[in-house]
């Protein structure tokens, strides 16, 4: 098969080149069929079931239109296509059950590390709509796709909708216990020794409660808008303040910021680590900015992390004006905003920890 332009393809290659293409097209199915698997609850119902589940158990349990069960059976199984669930023997039955994978255990409601609220939000009209208009985006003046779609920036809205702002902050909340976990299990010796730490943008205080429980000698602040704190009650060593970081960061040994600066551009990065710098009054005595967030690393990193750091960065910039950044460019945002040196530990998966000294 000869293209136009005279390139050459097998048989095999043009087949293989429209699997790729459909692929990319029918991408979102996989979306929507998760979504409606957690709509449905289903991973909670096998959970519940506490065994695996045989096809018109799980009909029985749920609450569907019993005529359409048979458009069950083939939502399951591309769910179980793509990893959600697995089917198993059931000893003494000639039926198959479904049971939940790693992937789905993620995904019940009440377990404390659930994905489940921001799989629900990503999904919600309100965050995919700006998709559609990224085209548009890129001819117009608007500072992001979502000013685009709704007229106002992500943080504005969040502060005006309190659904949007209850399932950011539930989303975010699960993946800061995750987090937070590995931090105190296997970094202990990056908090040893600080007596202050304030946690900027640190939303509920999750992060921040998980490390003042570990280390009792810290003082831990959580700055974040009024919207996100208002209400909030703190603890010994936890105090909740309402601010702007653009404005003012208080004074502590250390500054901890996750999944912060990739929500911003370069110039207001600066603007956030000048004010991290400032808010250090500890300099040559062990301060410092601890960092969690994404280096983009597309050489070395294998091709399913390098995939997640680039959807990041689309999502970074479909929502806000942030972006994900090689090693290269947070070396420079570091040195632009006066700091000397940093050091990365690559512990987080997709996301590493960086500390950054004045
Ligand atoms: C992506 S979330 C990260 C939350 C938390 N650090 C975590 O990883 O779980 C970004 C946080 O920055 C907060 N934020 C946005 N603009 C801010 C500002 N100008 N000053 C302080 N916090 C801000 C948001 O309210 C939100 O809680
Ligand atoms: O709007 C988001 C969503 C996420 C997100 C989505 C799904 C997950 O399993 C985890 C997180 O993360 C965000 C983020 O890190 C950020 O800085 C701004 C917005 C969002």
């Amino acid at each position: 098969m000869a293209f136009p332009n005279g390139v050459l393809l097998s048989s095999h290659e043009l087949l293989d080149a429209q699997a790729h293409v459909w692929n990319h097209i029918f991408n979102f199915i996989n979306s929507m069929s998760l979504k409606c698997a957690l709509q449905l609850s289903i991973p909670d119902i096998i959970h519940k079931h506490g065994k695996p589940i045989t096809f018109s158990q799980l009909i029985d349990i749920l609450s569907i239109n019993k005529l359409k069960s048979p458009s069950i059976y083939r939502l399951m199984r591309i769910l179980t296509h793509s990893k959600f669930f697995v089917k198993v023997k059931i000893a003494g039955s000639v039926e198959e059950g479904y049971w939940l994978t790693p992937a789905s255990r993620l995904l019940l409601r009440n377990d404390p590390l659930s994905v489940a609220p921001f799989a629900l939000a990503m999904l919600d009209p309100i965050l995919v709509d700006p998709w559609h208009d990224v085209s548009e985006w890129f001819q117009n003046d608007s500072p992001t796709p979502f000013v685009n779609t709704h007229g106002r920036a992500f943080w504005e809205l969040a502060g005006d909708e309190p659904r949007m702002n209850q399932f950011f902050n539930e989303g975010m909340a699960s993946d800061a216990r995750l987090v937070s976990g590995v931090l105190v299990r296997d970094c202990k010796n990056v908090f040893e020794g600080l007596k202050s730490m304030v946690d900027v943008g640190g939303g509920t205080g999750t992060v921040a409660k998980i490390i003042g429980d570990a280390f009792p000698g810290l003082k831990c602040v959580v700055l974040d808008l009024p919207h996100v704190v208002d209400g909030l009650e703190g603890s010994e060593n936890l105090t909740f303040v309402g601010g702007d970081m653009f404005e003012s960061i208080p004074s502590a040994d250390s500054v901890f910021m996750k999944w912060i600066l990739h929500d911003w551009s370069d110039e207001e990065c600066v603007k956030i680590l000048k004010n991290c710098k400032e808010a250090i009054p500890n300099k040559e005595n062990g301060g410092k900015v601890i960092i969690v967030d994404i280096i983009v690393n597309d050489e070395k990193e294998d091709h399913e992390i390098v995939e997640t750091q680039l959807f990041y960065d689309m999502l970074m910039m479909t929502l806000l004006t942030g972006r994900e950044r090689t090693e290269k460019e947070w070396a420079k945002l570091f040195s632009d905003s006066g700091f000397t040196s940093y050091k990365i530990t690559h512990i987080l998966g997709v996301r590493s920890l960086i500390q950054v000294f004045p």
